[in-house]
């Protein structure tokens, strides 16, 4: 789909997320300038501070950044997994863009990630419910969505699984008892039960042998090919990005120093710790 300046699906204003009692100078005094996010006088930690982007209808966008930069708590906060400081999120599937989703109810939070959105997480125990097998975890989802006719709920499971590559014999099988590139398949599977048009994917390879992250990622952008869903790609790894994405956020300290075009950022970065990420893949 093109981009139009109207068209996007995520429109994220001001995103902060700031741990502690912050004071007036809190955010002046932090920042990759400092190289530090915590504030000088109060302590507190900015997580991530005034971070804006948009992200169009079937568009990857990457974050990378060095641990600690923040790159989780954008997406996290976006999730509604944690609580936001400051900031607006407007989903154009969800009243229209209308509301800031950061501000809706607990109820109305569910609904949105039900129907809207799913996460896959670098623990597949965050994302898995290991005490039920893999085909109750997606189960789970498609039920969460308003979905309940048992036929049809197995129906969708094992075709994910298909999708996913793995085996729908395991269907009745614990996570528990599965490979770790098996585990973030199934997690997958859950997120994109209920066809999302957006999908956040936490350094979802980090840990996996790189052989199965190979893998994995092959999945990834075969899905993304197949299905057309937007995708926000939090990694520390900048040759996932470069596999995974078309845009890119760099991050350090909590703000973003750079974004563009993936490619353009890996042809020439103009920050210096954007250049220091791509010298290290060379
Ligand atoms: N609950 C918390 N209380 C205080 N500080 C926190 C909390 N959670 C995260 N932070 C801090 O916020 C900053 C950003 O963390 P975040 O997890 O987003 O970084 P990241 O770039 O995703 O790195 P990593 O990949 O290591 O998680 C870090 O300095 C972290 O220590």
């Amino acid at each position: 789909m093109s981009r139009t300046p109207d068209n996007w699906l995520l429109k994220v204003t001001g995103l902060t997320k700031i741990y502690g009692e912050p004071n007036e100078n809190t955010l002046a005094l932090t920042g990759p300038q400092f190289g530090s996010n915590i504030c000088p006088e109060t302590e507190s930690i900015v997580a991530c501070a005034d971070i804006n982007f948009e992200l169009y209808p079937g568009e990857v966008l990457g974050i990378v950044g060095e641990s600690g930069s923040g790159k989780s708590t954008v997406v996290k906060m976006l999730y509604f997994d944690i609580e936001k400081t400051y900031g607006e999120a407007l989903l154009k599937p969800y009243a229209n863009a209308g509301v800031n989703t950061l501000d809706e109810s607990n109820q109305k939070k569910r609904y949105i990630r039900n129907h809207l959105m799913g996460m896959v997480y670098q623990n597949p125990r965050d994302g898995l419910n290991f005490n039920f097998t893999s085909g109750g975890n997606i189960a789970e989802k498609l039920i969460m969505a308003g979905n309940y006719h048992v036929g049809g709920i197995r129906e969708r499971a094992s075709e994910l699984l298909v999708k996913t590559e793995v085996p729908v014999l395991r269907m009745d099988d614990r996570p528990s008892n599965f490979s770790g590139g098996m585990q973030q398949r199934v997690q997958i599977s859950k997120a994109i039960a209920n066809n999302p048009p957006l999908l956040f994917l936490d350094e979802v390879t980090t840990g996996l042998d790189v052989s199965v992250q190979a893998k994995v990622l092959d999945l990834i952008r075969e899905l993304q090919h197949e299905l057309g869903i937007a995708m926000i790609v939090v990694s520390h790894d900048l040759s996932v990005i470069r596999m995974l994405t078309d845009r890119t956020m760099v991050m350090k300290n909590g703000r973003i120093v750079e974004s563009g075009l993936t490619d353009q950022i890996l042809q020439d970065p103009q920050h210096a710790y954007s250049q220091l990420l791509v010298s290290s893949l060379l």
